[in-house]
């Protein structure tokens, strides 16, 4: 095209500007249309959304049923990646609620430490298995432990995961393979080795998944795989024993950030607020799980309004989500 232009100089002929209205519109008009546009269909959205989501809430609060802490006195419950975070914080809840706690991680001298302190906590037994759920025979072995310490189990709590960047995705397919094993495939070995004595107690199966495993956020491409994984299968699964009239529940923890150690020092440079407590979100996903949730939403505001969003408005719960990071400050690694 350049080139075009140049010939057209050399031969001295004069320059033909093509008419104003055969222009394409400038970018900043025609963006400014779109906005427009997107604009009045917020507010469209707005008007609908706003009462409806009340109602929701309404709901919600009025429904509730009462959780005792008491029901978790003297369950068998086993707690994945308790070594630090949200897990540790589950364990000593489950503790404090006089539970027998079966722990696992990596780091075995984490899990003595928070042994110990769920033993001062109240914890009914509380026990340990260490190494990386990169092995499928550890996440079969936990359930077996289960078995032999206490004879049954009544709550299984999958909830680890492995080392997630947050940045762009790097085409990297062994890390998402690696990822897909810890934080999917090993949950399903446990759910496989754990169901048939989940039968025999009614059960409960905790899914601790992400807002990241429902919506798209950019930065977590393999994680978000892995929690989408989640939410296919052990959604198709839950349908299956409601078929078959089992009596184990599965219920699906959707968080939004989360103030543990690992999520600060991974994204605080890139979101504009903490995190929520880790305390209080531990205790909200045990009483999902007690109360036989299909699903929890915590913070409920910031991860069940940008869901109802999604099937409404993707294009705006895209734009709004990437608003709500300072995307300038992730570089390429
Ligand atoms: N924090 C947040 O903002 C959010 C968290 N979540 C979800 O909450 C759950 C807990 O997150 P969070 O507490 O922040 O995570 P942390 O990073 O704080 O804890 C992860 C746990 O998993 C263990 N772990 C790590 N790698 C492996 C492995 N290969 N095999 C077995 N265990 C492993 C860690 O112990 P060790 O290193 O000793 O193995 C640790 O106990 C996760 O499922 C996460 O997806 C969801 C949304 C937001
Ligand atoms: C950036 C996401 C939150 C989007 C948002 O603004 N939601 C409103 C709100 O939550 O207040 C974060 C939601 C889920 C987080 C990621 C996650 O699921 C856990 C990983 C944990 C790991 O230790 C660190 C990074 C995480 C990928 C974490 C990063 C931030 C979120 C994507």
């Amino acid at each position: 095209m350049i080139k075009t232009e140049q010939s057209m100089k050399d031969r001295n002929l004069p320059q033909l500007q093509p008419h104003p209205s055969s222009q394409p519109w400038p970018l900043q008009t025609h963006r400014a249309v779109e906005h427009v546009s997107e604009e009045i269909r917020m507010g469209l959205l707005l008007k609908i959304l706003v009462p409806f989501v009340g109602l929701v809430l309404a709901f919600c609060f009025y429904s509730k049923e009462d959780f005792k802490p008491e029901m978790l006195k003297g369950k068998r419950v086993i707690v994945t990646g308790a070594s630090t975070g949200i897990g540790e914080q589950m364990a000593y809840h489950l503790a404090r609620m006089g539970a027998h706690v079966l722990i696992t991680a990596r780091t075995e001298a984490k899990l003595q430490k928070v042994v110990t302190w769920c033993l001062e906590l109240g914890a009914a037994s509380a026990h340990y298995m260490y190494g990386s759920m990169e092995d499928m025979a550890l996440a079969e072995d936990v359930v077996k432990e289960a078995k032999q310490l206490w004879g049954g189990l009544d709550m299984l709590i999958l909830n680890h995961i492995g080392y997630t960047y947050f940045n762009y995705f790097d085409g990297d397919v062994e890390h998402l393979r690696k990822l897909l094993e810890i934080n999917f495939l090993s949950y399903v070995a446990m759910t496989v080795s754990a169901l048939p004595v989940l039968k025999e107690s009614g059960g409960s199966i905790l899914v601790v998944s992400s807002t990241a495993g429902k919506v798209g956020i950019p930065f977590v491409a393999p994680y978000s795989a892995t929690k989408f994984a989640l939410d296919g299968f052990f959604s198709s699964l839950r349908q299956e024993l409601i078929i078959e009239n089992i009596n184990v529940s599965i219920t699906l923890c959707i968080l939004g950030h989360i103030a543990t150690e690992t999520a600060e020092k991974t994204v605080s440079h890139v979101m504009q607020k903490p995190g929520a407590p880790k305390e209080e979100c531990a205790l909200e996903i045990i009483k999902s799980g007690a109360l036989r949730k299909r699903e929890l939403y915590y913070p409920y505001a910031a991860v069940r309004i940008p869901l109802l969003i999604r099937d409404w408005a993707p294009e705006f719960l895209d734009s709004f989500t990437r608003n709500r990071l300072n995307v300038e400050n992730v570089k390429r690694s």
